[in-house]
């Protein structure tokens, strides 16, 4: 974590896809900032430009307009290398799609990234451990992924994005297809790690998920059309959330 600004930035930022005719704008002027101890949900309907915000903010597209800016360097200054680099250790992602490797076990799929990274396997496998117990499992790390129901596996998922020092969370649609039990068990646990200095960027489409964050934008053809400051602003445009113990 750096500093006291905003771990991640993005000014006047889109991308288009294609050109002339057949240029395709998936996202364009948009302006948004996200501090660390923040969490900040992104609604909007679908082809709204969600997912293309996340590659962006994780660097795993440029900008064709604006920049992005993660713990205040522009990924613009960096190649792929360092763009590589600071993906692995300072970007955590969950995606829909839980991605766990079936042969290997929570915990040797959760210590994955910091052993690609170079970290020493027992070294990894601590921090692994440590992880898992963040997202309330610490007796299943030798278990492989088809002896886990959705939601751990999930939570697995959330694991392997927080292992080590992850200043910046994305989160795609994290909760997928769980029930709502384990949803919010997904959504907690992103909640409990932005709490203590991470910030958090996550998509979804249930105002429930969407009513833990501290601030929702919302797109629409590519534009950030609302923002609300508070959950009672969310509370304003789609109707009554409930509390977050619920
Ligand atoms: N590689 C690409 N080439 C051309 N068009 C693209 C490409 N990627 C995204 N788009 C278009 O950009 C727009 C935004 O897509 P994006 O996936 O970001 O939306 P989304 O809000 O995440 O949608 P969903 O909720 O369905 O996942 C859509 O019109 C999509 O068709």
């Amino acid at each position: 974590m750096s500093g006291t600004g905003p771990e991640l930035l993005l000014l006047g930022a889109g991308r288009v896809h294609g050109r002339g005719d057949a240029a395709v704008v998936a996202l364009t002027r948009v302006d948004l900032s996200v501090s660390p101890g923040e969490l900040v949900a992104v609604m909007g309907p679908s082809g709204s430009g969600k997912s293309t915000l996340l590659t962006l903010a994780g660097g795993l597209d440029s900008p064709t307009e604006g920049r992005v800016e993660v713990g205040g360097r522009d990924l613009a200054s960096l190649d792929g290398r360092g763009r590589a680099r600071l993906r692995r250790r300072r970007i955590g992602y969950v995606f829909q799609e839980f991605n766990l490797i079936p042969s290997l076990t929570a915990a040797e799929n959760v210590a994955l990234p910091l052993e690609l990274d170079g970290t020493p396997t027992r070294t990894a496998r601590r921090e692994a451990r440590t992880a898992l117990a963040e997202v309330g499992l610490s007796g299943v790390g030798d278990r492989f992924p088809e002896h886990m129901s959705g939601g751990q596996r999930q939570r697995v998922a959330v694991a392997r994005a927080l292992v080590g020092p992850r200043s910046l969370l994305l989160a795609d649609e994290p909760t997928g297809a769980l029930d709502s039990a384990s949803g919010e068990e997904v959504v907690a646990v992103i909640r409990e790690r932005v709490d203590r200095g991470a910030a958090g960027l996550m998509v979804t489409h249930d105002s429930r998920y969407a009513a833990w964050a501290d601030r929702t934008v919302f797109l629409r053809d590519g534009r950030i059309t609302t923002s609300t400051g508070s959950r009672l602003g969310l509370e304003s445009l789609v109707g009554p959330v409930p509390d977050g113990e619920d």
